[in-house]
């Protein structure tokens, strides 16, 4: 923690600010917290984020988790992409903890990222723990890197899928889940 406090005021100095002014005293402190926070996923492991809460069912229908906010930073620029996570499963025995799906999202984004290796790595994390018949991961999210600087575009919105067994063979499956995860719901 001291390091990342050193190098957050030399980055402070960097750009010209004074270190010592009131504002900023306590700065250096405060985001290398903030920083370690949203690099916090690097020491979770998907069995400690389980924590065995997965269930025996018989049920063979689709299971979704929409709408799962998600903050990430991009690994270009370390600047923040933010969106919505949805994820969907076909169980086959065992279904999911339903936080810890929402978990597995956490444990991923907070790392420097891409927003493709992290669709990919959230569809990887449910396979491995249910084995399910099928998995599927949508993500959209803005990036701050392509809005507050460089080509500056204010509504872009990226969206990344990653279709794992029956999503990728069967277009019904994967048209039922993209249905409903579109579906408007009061
Ligand atoms: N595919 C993908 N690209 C990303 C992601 N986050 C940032 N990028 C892109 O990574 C690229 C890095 O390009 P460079 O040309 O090396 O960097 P740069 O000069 O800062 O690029 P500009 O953003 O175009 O100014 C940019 O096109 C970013 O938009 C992501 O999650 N996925
Ligand atoms: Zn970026």
């Amino acid at each position: 923690m001291k390091e990342m406090e050193k190098i957050f005021t030399e980055l402070i100095q960097a750009i010209g600010e004074d270190v010592n002014r009131e504002g900023l005293v306590d700065t250096p402190r405060r985001a290398a917290a903030a920083f370690r926070y949203l690099n916090s996923g690097y020491h979770q492991s998907l069995e400690n984020v389980l924590n065995n809460a997965i269930f025996e069912a018989d049920t063979e229908d689709m299971v979704i988790v929409r709408n799962i906010e998600l903050y990430s930073l991009c690994e270009h620029h370390l600047l923040p992409f933010i969106g919505k996570c949805h994820v969907g499963y076909l169980p086959s025995g065992k279904v999911i903890g339903l936080s810890k799906v929402a978990r597995i999202v956490e444990m991923y984004s907070r790392r420097l990222q891409i927003q493709e290796r992290l669709t990919k790595q959230i569809a990887d994390a449910i396979q491995t723990a249910i084995a399910p018949r099928g998995v599927a991961v949508v993500i959209e999210a803005k990036h701050l890197c392509m809005m507050m600087r460089g080509v500056e575009k204010q509504n872009s919105v990226m969206t990344t899928s990653a279709m794992l067994g029956l999503f990728r063979e069967r277009i019904s499956t994967r048209s039922e889940f993209l249905n409903l995860i579109n579906r408007q719901v009061q």
